[in-house]
């Protein structure tokens, strides 16, 4: 006996006073600010906290061990498994076809560099970690398993009972003596009783593990969204947003209904199939004799097949990822598509990757018919030969037509039982493969940790910056350096500006300020403290605001948007931080006010508006230090201006970073830094560069020029 498996193929500080803002008492500090950038840290707050130092060095040392290898390629669930699944000999077989393919799932679609995925391992299913999922639901596990175990030996029960049944009829149509209705009343009442406890045993297991999956998997979802979160930047870089989705959602379902399935048909069938062939064996060992015989041949034969059919599923699988991906990335960006009028060409991409897909899993369909239509002539077969055999033996008076009755339907439950157990072990299969990949980003330990390390009392805080011999490569292009020993000091409350080519490194210096990234040499130091010694969510959270060309806002109210920056502010801080940044105004001009929802990522909203609700969220936190990447560049004149009042404001009293593509917005900054190939090549007031006549006086003279046309 033996039945195909087709799977289915699835898819701070108060703001200083005035008077002591650089602007306003520049020229009595006669500071000689063109040697700012490179003047050494002041006094450290603690000297054990510097790098180089026992700490600083045991600090590298655990950042360099915590870095984990790339993030390992990741498997696609098996859209088939099948198998024969009969008796210990082809369980053991099973079990150990299954491991290897629940290692040999391997998610090809991943963005992670070439070179990481060379070192990366296929996720491996932790049955440790999934005991700690069960563990606080293991009353209603054992209470299930105990009825579905019930459940199952009372199936065993029916078989001979119907046999008995048999009999009696046979033997009243035999012999046409005795009252028929009360001689098949007992057997009758008895079986219609078990019918009924089996009903009820199979109602309560299916309950009690309905809510044992759904619980495990709440639990699964919300670990997993936490551990995506506490990622690195760098560790978004290298996974595409609709895959990380895809295991939030598609993976922890999947994993959900294999554990239900495994755990309740699994116990159900094996039981079954284990109890019957035992009443197979007592009913007629000659018959079941011959069974066993023909079985372990189609076992072999399936098993191949099996093999064969998985891989063409894994294939079909990761063909449904791409399109998938394909439509995910179309959808994401679709006012960039429509933009460039791309509707008909993102389609044809989709089209093809999906008529790839289809191909495929027409192919694995047909496998799978043809697998299905040879499982189904065997079986068959074996019934009609057990009627032959047991024909033969009841002539011989070795068997009566009631044991080939339970015979019959013994071996139908086998059958059936086994059918379940081939589906649930393609099921069991996908479920590991699922469960793998989510527990892969469980098991993520983060480089850059969110919390732990020195926070600086607020009112010591000074926010002083210096980046020292800062060489830094993105984790996914690490042959590409993009800062080579660069250094720079931001002075307390002045503004330093960064200007120079595209692509020269600026954004990647308020990154490494921002702490999304580690330098791969060098410090960045706060109050002549290494950042990586201190508390990651006091100093994102509390001490730098960071304000970027395209603010993202969130599809919710613009009073929950601004709350953003501080979530405990009240009614009248969010609006304050809206009066500072330019934005009151026409928040109270919309018919809702700060309860106006502003649509996805703030689509409802125009662009110098979304900039005003990011720098009110980045002032509610009152930063002692505001990073501003390039805040007005996307903006029109007139916007530009209105944003530009709020920054002045905001930039008042705070260490300010500026990356400026527009000269004009920083020709006020207390530092103008020249940034090329990484490093800084210029630095001076607006003045002393303009005299100096280099390069930034010629981008000057580009722009002025650029302007005029
Ligand atoms: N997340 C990233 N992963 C890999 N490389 C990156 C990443 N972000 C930026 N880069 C690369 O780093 C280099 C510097 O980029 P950066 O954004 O810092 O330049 P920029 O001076 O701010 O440019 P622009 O003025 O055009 O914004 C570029 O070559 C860019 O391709």
């Amino acid at each position: 006996m033996f039945h195909v498996l087709c799977c289915r193929t699835s898819l701070a500080a108060p703001l200083r006073s005035p008077s002591l803002h650089p602007r306003g008492n520049k020229a009595a500090d006669g500071w000689k600010l063109s040697r700012w950038y490179t003047s050494p840290p002041p006094p450290a707050h603690s000297s054990s906290q510097r790098p180089g130092t026992a700490v600083g060095r045991m600090w590298s040392l655990t950042v360099s061990a915590l870095r984990r290898p790339p993030t390992p390629r990741t498997p696609s669930p098996p859209g088939v498994a099948l198998k024969f699944i009969l008796g210990p000999a082809v369980l053991t077989v099973s079990a150990r076809l299954l491991c290897r393919s629940a290692r040999c799932q391997a998610d090809l679609n991943n963005n992670v560099p070439v070179e990481l995925k060379a070192k990366s391992a296929v996720p491996e299913f932790k049955w440790r970690i999934l005991w700690e999922f069960v563990k606080p639901q293991l009353f209603a596990l054992i209470g299930a398993v105990v009825l579905a175990f019930c459940a199952a030996l009372l199936n065993i029960q029916i078989p001979l009972m119907l046999g008995n049944l048999v009999n009696v009829v046979a033997r009243h149509l035999r012999e046409h003596t005795g009252n028929y209705v009360q001689e098949i009343r007992g057997p009758a009442l008895k079986l219609l009783g078990l019918y009924g406890i089996q009903g009820l045993l199979t109602s309560g297991y299916i309950i009690l593990l309905s809510q044992v999956g759904e619980r495990v998997a709440a639990d699964m979802r919300k670990t997993l969204f936490a551990s995506l979160l506490r990622q690195d930047v760098a560790f978004f870089d290298g996974n595409k947003t609709g895959q990380l989705v895809n295991r939030l959602t598609a993976d922890i379902q999947e994993f959900k209904s294999s554990f239900k399935l495994v755990v309740s048909q699994g116990l159900r069938s094996i039981t079954q199939t284990f109890g019957c062939l035992i009443s197979l064996y007592i009913i007629s060992p000659k018959l079941t004799g011959l069974t066993v015989i023909v079985l372990p041949c189609l076992v072999g034969a399936g098993a191949l097949i099996g093999s064969f059919l998985r891989k063409l599923s894994r294939l079909a699988q990761e063909q449904v990822s791409k399109a998938t991906g394909v439509a995910d990335e179309a959808l994401g960006n679709v006012r960039t598509v429509k933009a460039f009028a791309m509707e008909e060409r993102e389609l044809q991409l989709y089209s093809y990757e999906v008529d790839k897909s289809c191909e495929m899993n027409e192919n694995l369909g047909s496998g799978i018919a043809v697998f299905q239509g040879l499982s189904n002539i065997a079986l068959n077969c074996i019934v009609l030969g057990t009627i032959f055999a047991g024909g033969t033996l009841i002539s011989s008076n070795e068997m009566s037509p009631g044991d080939l009755m339970s015979f019959l339907v013994a071996s139908q439950t086998v059958q059936r039982s086994l059918a379940s157990i081939s589906i649930l072990f393609g099921q069991m299969v996908r479920g590991l493969s699922s469960g793998a990949r989510v527990f892969e980003y469980l098991a993520l330990v983060p480089t850059i940790p969110l919390s732990g390390g020195r926070r600086i009392p607020y009112n010591s805080l000074t926010g002083r910056v210096d980046f020292m011999n800062i060489s830094f490569s993105y984790p996914t292009r690490p042959g590409h350096q993009i800062l080579k020993k660069f250094n720079l000091t931001l002075p307390t409350c002045k503004t330093v500006a960064i200007v120079g080519e595209s692509g020269g490194g600026k954004s990647t210096v308020a990154s490494l300020l921002e702490r999304f990234y580690d330098p791969t040499s060098g410090s960045v130091m706060l109050d002549g403290l290494d950042i990586r010694t201190l508390d990651l969510s006091w100093l994102r959270g509390q001490v730098i605001g960071y304000i970027n060309q395209e603010p993202v806002l969130f599809g919710s109210s613009i009073m929950d948007n601004i709350r953003f920056g501080k979530p405990e502010a009240t009614d009248a801080e969010v609006v304050n931080a809206a009066v500072q940044a330019n934005a009151h105004g026409f928040i109270t001009g919309f018919p809702d006010g700060y309860s106006t929802v502003v649509g996805e990522r703030g689509a409802t909203l125009s662009g110098g508006q979304k900039q005003r609700i990011a720098i009110a969220r980045a002032l509610i936190k009152n930063p002692r230090i505001l990073v501003l990447d390039e805040a007005t560049s996307a903006l029109d004149a007139e916007s530009e201006r209105v944003v530009q009042e709020a920054l002045d404001r905001a930039t008042s009293g705070r260490t300010v970073l500026v990356i400026a593509h527009r000269l004009s917005t920083i020709q006020r900054a207390d530092l103008i830094c020249v940034m090329s190939h990484g490093r800084i090549v210029e630095a001076g007031t607006h003045l002393e560069l303009l005299s100096k006549g280099g390069i930034y006086s010629d981008l000057i003279r580009r722009q002025r020029s650029e302007g005029q046309k």
